[in-house]
């Protein structure tokens, strides 16, 4: 069966629009006469029936005005005096932040949580809230969370940190009329905005009938060592579950079908996931072996970042250090980044 495509992440402004309806004059601080010969934003992204994204316009993320052709960038990412697709083409490196939500509330209980959407606790939002700070200087043009609360909820809390200051916006394309009612009609307020891609293929491993269940109690239940087997194994499930391999099928072949795709057109990413679903995604990136992955472990909150260079990802630190300059090992570009945000914020 031919794979329908649902267009997706789309914020269109048709010039009709504008001529007809009765909504206009002012958003907020921003002039209609702005948009007035009407535009199309354009994410490059559409969904199809099972649940994937595939791009519509190649590799591209741009943003672009259809009247114009002319992307709309970020000034601050992007050298004033080139075009976005010189700068796109030049531009090798892109920055990659993996975050593991902060502390749920069933993370506190020492609960395994697992597909079950549970909020975090107020320690987690102020891990959240930590890690935003650690990224704060690091470029992000579009983010990718699972479709659990606990790592949307990261993912926001920790963009209230960033000193760029765009605002993170949850892209809905559950119906068409989803897409409909959340258009932007602005193009300057596009400017400002980092689009969110929610997608299940990040959520945690689903853990079956473990779900729900004290980790404490289950290992005094099923013995340590079985329970450290369904837990950090690669390839033996929890009863009825996934195994990470299993896991690993969803989320890596999503990272590399959509995400990797957005590095290579040069677009800084942030992943917000879980512990299962980014050590699967860890293991592709450090080309881990199925017993290296047993022992890596990832905290609550802990911003990991990444360079993409040349088809290649190297890690560039955790923020274990005091300090971020102990933390990221900054590139030439990251730094050039960092320094523009200095010289806008002063
Ligand atoms: O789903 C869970 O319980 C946790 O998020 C991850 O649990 P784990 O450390 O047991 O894999």
């Amino acid at each position: 069966m031919a794979n329908a495509v649902f267009h997706q992440a789309i914020w269109i402004l048709p010039s009709h629009h504008l001529q007809n309806s009765g909504i206009h004059q002012e958003f907020g601080n921003v002039s209609v006469k702005s948009i007035s010969k009407g535009f199309k934003f354009d994410l490059g992204l559409s969904m199809s029936r099972n649940g994937g994204y595939s791009s519509s316009k190649g590799n591209s993320f741009a943003v672009e005005a259809s009247t114009s052709q002319n992307s709309v960038v970020d000034p601050i990412s992007a050298p004033s005096n080139t075009s976005s697709n010189e700068f796109q083409k030049k531009s090798s490196e892109a920055a990659l932040i993996l975050i593991r939500h902060g502390e749920s509330l069933w993370n506190e209980k020492n609960l395994f949580t697992g597909c079950v959407d549970v909020p975090l606790t107020k320690k987690g939002v102020e891990e959240a809230i930590e890690a935003g700070k650690r990224i704060s200087n690091i470029p992000v043009d579009i983010i990718y969370t699972s479709s659990l609360i606990r790592a949307k909820m990261t993912a926001m809390l920790a963009m209230t940190q960033h000193r760029r200051r765009k605002v993170p916006i949850i892209m809905h394309n559950e119906s068409e009329q989803a897409r409909a009612w959340s258009q932007i009609f602005s193009e300057d307020t596009m400017r400002q905005c980092i689009p969110v891609i929610t997608a299940w293929q990040l959520n945690e491993r689903m853990y079956g009938e473990l779900q729900g269940l004290n980790k404490q109690e289950t290992a005094d239940r099923f013995g340590k060592e079985k329970v450290h087997e369904w837990r950090r194994s690669y390839d033996i499930p929890p009863p009825n579950g996934e195994s990470l391999e299993m896991c690993a099928e969803r989320a890596v072949a999503y990272f590399k079908d959509q995400i990797e795709t957005q590095l290579r057109s040069g677009k800084h990413v942030m992943i917000a996931a879980h512990g299962n679903s980014l050590r699967s995604i860890i293991m592709y990136l450090d080309k881990l072996t199925s017993q290296e992955v047993i022992s890596l472990e990832l905290s609550t909150g802990i911003p990991m970042l990444y360079i993409f260079k040349e088809g290649r990802f190297s890690r560039r630190g955790s923020p274990a250090g005091p300090t971020e300059a102990g933390v990221y090992a900054y590139t030439r570009r990251l730094a050039q980044y960092r320094q523009k945000l200095d010289e806008m914020l002063h």
